[in-house]
């Protein structure tokens, strides 16, 4: 008897990563836990795409050693990727704009085999292998959903005046978003508190992370510029890889802290100084 048909699903995590933390490998495997458990998805890639340096965030270093980190970080990953599309172009990126991009990069559903003469058929096979790292992905007839994975800060980030644009969101949701929980945060409460969140509630998974962990990068770079030690809080490549570069001191950590709010200013045209 066959089971129920499964949806595939992209998760697409976009952030600072900065630096890449053992918490943000931890949400990609929760996130695939909770859908997989709900029996209506199939978790077939993650993405983890870190922001453009345009995004003027304050600490924030280079994307070129962001993005080596993230690689360091996911090579023992039979399933979650980097992409370098967001933090190679010259201006910040809206989320919503990385999600349409990571959608309309999918291979494209695959036809009727039946129809597809064989050396074609064999390219777009390999092109569909090379895009999902485990090569173990299914002949699936739909293509999958992006949903976007967060943390339960840049869920309620949604409510700051300015920050996201109304459209943004709603194309957002339209694709579904996967949120961990954060202490501090109360994603189940603020949710039911937002008109439009409450209507899209059936496309947000909300995952309760119960082994509550609380890394930040903040924090590990505020222990970094202390020589305190961080190891366990990150995949040892990229601490090694941190410390042969010298990353996080108190001189990159004054990165950008004249621009206040960077993707603020964008919205409201408001000066940095
Ligand atoms: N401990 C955590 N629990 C749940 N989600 C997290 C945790 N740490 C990071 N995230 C999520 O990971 C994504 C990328 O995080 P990002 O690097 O932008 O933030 P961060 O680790 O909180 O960094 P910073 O401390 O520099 O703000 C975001 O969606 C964020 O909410
Ligand atoms: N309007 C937007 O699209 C918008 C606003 C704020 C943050 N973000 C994104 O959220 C992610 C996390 O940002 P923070 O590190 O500032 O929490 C980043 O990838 C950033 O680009 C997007």
């Amino acid at each position: 008897m066959e089971g129920p048909k499964l949806t595939d699903v992209v998760l697409l995590a976009c952030g600072s990563f900065n630096p890449i933390t053992n918490m943000h490998l931890r949400m990609f495997e929760l996130a695939r836990d909770h859908l997989q458990d709900t029996g209506r998805y199939r978790v077939v890639k993650g993405i983890m795409s870190p922001v453009g340096d345009g995004y003027k965030k304050k600490g924030l270093i280079k994307g070129s050693h962001r993005l080596e980190m993230a690689r360091l970080a996911t090579e023992t990953s039979d399933w979650i990727t980097v992409d370098s599309w967001e933090s190679l172009q010259p201006e910040w990126v809206e989320t919503a704009k990385v999600v349409r991009h990571h959608y309309e990069e999918l291979p494209a559903a695959e036809q009727n085999n039946d129809d597809v003469d064989t050396v074609k058929y064999a390219k777009k096979r390999r092109i569909k292998e090379n895009y999902f790292k485990g090569s173990s992905h299914q002949k699936s007839k739909e293509r999958p959903q992006v949903k976007l994975l967060c943390g339960a800060d840049v869920l309620e980030s949604f409510a700051v005046p300015n920050l996201w644009k109304q459209e943004d969101i709603i194309e957002i949701l339209g694709h579904g978003l996967v949120c961990i929980t954060r202490s501090g945060c109360d994603p189940h409460k603020f949710i039911n508190q937002s008109d439009v969140l409450w209507k899209y509630r059936n496309n947000i998974h909300v995952v309760h992370e119960w082994v509550t962990n609380d890394i930040s990068a903040t924090h590990v770079r505020r222990a970094l510029r202390r020589g305190q030690s961080v190891k366990y809080l990150l995949p040892d490549p990229v601490l090694r890889y941190i410390k042969e570069h010298d990353l996080y001191n108190a001189e990159s950590e004054q990165k950008n802290a004249d621009v206040v709010l960077a993707p603020l200013q964008r919205f409201t045209g408001a000066s940095s100084s």
